[in-house]
């Protein structure tokens, strides 16, 4: 059963202390969680995962969902057997993924039928078969299948697709009967229309959930529009519940989240922009495989001290990612996870310490942000 304690609100902004406790493990909140996609998160093994710092994983019903089946993972045992994973797990519920990865989808009061993005066959998710995968998985936490409306929409689209989204999350609230091993969270929508957040907060608060996400923001509005929709709508979640922004993971959008009250967030881009030979560091973003670190024999980031920075130098990365070098992706994707969940650890600590605002500026001064 999951269950919520709220320890410190900070004084001067909506940023709070918590701890999420679940049957694998207690969640110190504000929380990062690294993405772990198809039961992985990319090139790194789990017990890396745990070590540096990361406290739980998601994963996806979508891909999981397609490969290898729910049914292969229900046999192994579940996925946290499956991927050795012994932490607590969220996974998504699938809608998400399917409007941004499949073809020909089609959403009707039922669910939505598309095609595979892997091999074209005819597929169907919906509030019920969303609920029996995650169910399979076996998952500590599992949302609600939503719709995340595309941005720009029109409020005539965001208002029906919002209450199609909350007759959704009623079904999964119903058809949802494993309640004592997996938290069901619902997922606020409404667009960037206060009106349309305030009624999806209410509607979803009603069926009392364990915990509420803010779906639907981080999808290419500008920041300012998404800082001021999330502020508005965390005001309608109870504060004894857990609340979670979903799709936030650059250190910027993490302090916004904290500071307008969220707990919980996660991201792809930690271990994606790794690949990709970039790395967040105290300094600001550095393009490791840029040819100009080619004799540059210092840390990744002097201020950290994770494996890679303790053990490499930016010209080893730069010549890992110049001869593509599986190790590169390592490398980087060990130094932004502990990164991010380290950042996450010291606002934790600067809300403890009453002192959030003052590390918000000191890290956006370093990093090269403007506030
Ligand atoms: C992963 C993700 C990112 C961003 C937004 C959303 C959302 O609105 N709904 C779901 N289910 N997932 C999301
Ligand atoms: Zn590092």
């Amino acid at each position: 059963m999951l269950e919520y304690k709220l320890i410190k609100k900070s004084k001067d902004t909506k940023a709070r202390v918590g701890e999420i406790k679940t049957n694998h493990g207690i969640i110190k909140t504000p929380v990062f969680m690294p993405v772990g996609t198809r039961a992985t998160v990319k090139t790194m093994t789990p017990e890396e995962v745990k070590d540096l710092g990361a406290q739980i994983i998601l994963s996806n019903t979508y891909h999981l969902f397609l490969r290898p089946g729910p049914e292969i993972i229900e046999k192994a045992g579940g996925l946290h057997k499956f991927m050795n994973w012994h932490g607590p797990i969220l996974t998504d519920s699938g809608g998400f993924q399917v409007f941004s990865l499949s073809a020909n989808r089609k959403i009707t009061e039922e669910g939505v039928t598309f095609r595979s993005h892997i091999d074209g066959s005819k597929q169907f998710l919906s509030p019920e078969v969303s609920i029996d995968v995650q169910n399979s998985l076996g998952s500590d936490i599992i949302m609600a299948f939503d719709e995340c409306a595309p941005y720009p929409a029109t409020y005539e689209y965001i208002e029906h697709s919002m209450n199609r989204t909350t007759r959704w999350a009623k079904r999964c609230k119903d058809h949802h009967k494993n309640t004592d091993n997996q938290a069901l969270f619902g997922i606020v929508q409404g667009g960037m229309y206060k009106d349309l957040r305030k009624k999806s907060a209410e509607d979803l608060v009603a069926m009392d959930f364990p915990g509420y996400a803010v779906g639907g923001l981080s999808v290419g509005e500008p920041k300012d529009i998404m800082v001021d929709i999330l502020d508005y709508t965390t005001d309608f979640l109870p504060e004894d519940k857990p609340r979670y922004l979903m799709g936030v993971g650059t250190p910027d959008y993490l302090f916004e989240a904290v500071e307008h009250g969220i707990d919980m967030a996660d991201c792809v881009l930690p271990t994606r922009i790794a690949r990709n030979g970039t790395a967040m560091t105290s300094v600001g973003r550095v393009i490791a495989k840029n040819g100009k670190y080619k004799e540059d024999f210092t840390s990744l980031d002097e201020n950290c001290d994770c494996y890679t920075c303790k053990n490499y130098t930016k010209a080893y990365i730069r010549h890992l990612f110049n001869v593509n070098e599986i190790l590169a992706y390592r490398l980087l994707s060990i130094h932004n996870i502990y990164f991010l969940t380290k950042l996450m650890e010291n606002i934790r600590n600067a809300i403890l310490e009453d002192r959030f605002l003052e590390y918000k500026k000191e890290f956006y001064e370093s990093y090269g942000y403007e506030d």
